[in-house]
């Protein structure tokens, strides 16, 4: 199985601070990755260096086989799907969602084509019926609540069938019920093999789906561990990640963390 992603001893540095320090990680074609860790711990910027947004400082980044600074990321970067924050933002309000989606198909945000292919609407459509909310598709971006705008996003950024899909905080403000509803969703898109590589930045070890196979620890831009869920996400990696004594335990295909 080749990999999607390489990282070898990555550091980044801004301001004189290192966001990434000696990073060496690797994500391969069928693993989908959970990247935890404290508020400043990196976890964006790390997501950002794999959209090909941001280069290292130093070390070497392969994406989907390209190694970033030898490679002209404007064609990359349609084989990556990303929804974060950031991009949110600048989705106009008056956005129509089957739009939000589709134009994803083309790399751009907003409309900018008249006609589209028969073949872009219904992926488009097929998205956001999977993603649970093909009733929205006639409706304003604007006028979503906050878990219809997640899953809208998830639907674009899988909307140009990526090889990499990254996902920052998806489940971030969301009450229980739309957390749980899209942890979900989000399972049962890892489940299926189909899907492509998959990392999903989260603070929280209750936000992590079913079918997800590996994670990564991160703590001032360095790797505390990272592996196969099962023998990675223990009480010990994730205490020294968080800097605080914490219980894990593993239930039903669900995590849970508490203090110990
Ligand atoms: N341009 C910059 N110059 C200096 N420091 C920066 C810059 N950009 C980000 N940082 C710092 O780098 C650190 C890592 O930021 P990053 O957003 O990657 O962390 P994170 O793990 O995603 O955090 P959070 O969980 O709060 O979203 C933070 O301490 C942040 O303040």
């Amino acid at each position: 199985m080749s990999d999607v992603l390489e990282f070898a001893d990555v550091t980044l540095v801004r301001s004189g601070s290192r966001l990434l320090d000696s990073l060496t990680w690797n994500v391969a074609e069928d693993e989908r990755w959970v990247v935890l860790g404290p508020n400043g711990a990196g976890k964006t910027t790390l997501l950002q260096i794999a959209a090909t947004n941001m280069h290292p400082t130093s070390g070497k980044v392969w994406v989907l086989g390209e190694q970033l600074g030898a490679v002209d990321v404007f064609e990359l970067r349609p084989r990556i799907g990303l929804t974060s924050a950031a991009l949110a933002e600048r989705i106009r309000g008056d956005e129509w969602v089957l739009d939000v989606v589709r134009t994803a198909a083309y790399g751009v945000l907003g409309r900018w084509r008249e006609a589209y292919d028969d073949l872009d609407d219904s992926r488009a459509l097929e998205l956001l019926y999977r993603l649970g909310i093909s009733h929205l598709a006639g409706r304003t971006f604007g006028t979503l609540s906050e878990g219809e705008r997640k899953r809208t996003q998830i639907a674009r950024a899988m909307m140009s069938d990526p090889e990499l899909l990254l996902l920052d905080e998806p489940t971030a403000g969301l009450d229980l019920g739309g957390r749980e509803s899209l942890v979900a969703t989000l399972g049962q898109i890892a489940a299926d093999p189909a899907s492509p590589a998959t990392v999903l930045v989260t603070h929280h070890v209750e936000e992590i789906p079913a079918s997800f196979t590996h994670v990564l620890l991160l703590r001032s831009g360095k790797a505390v561990a990272a592996g196969p869920l099962g023998e990675t996400l223990t009480a010990e990696n994730l205490s020294a990640c968080f800097g605080l004594s914490l219980q894990v335990s593993y239930q039903n295909g669900r995590w849970n963390a508490r203090g110990a």
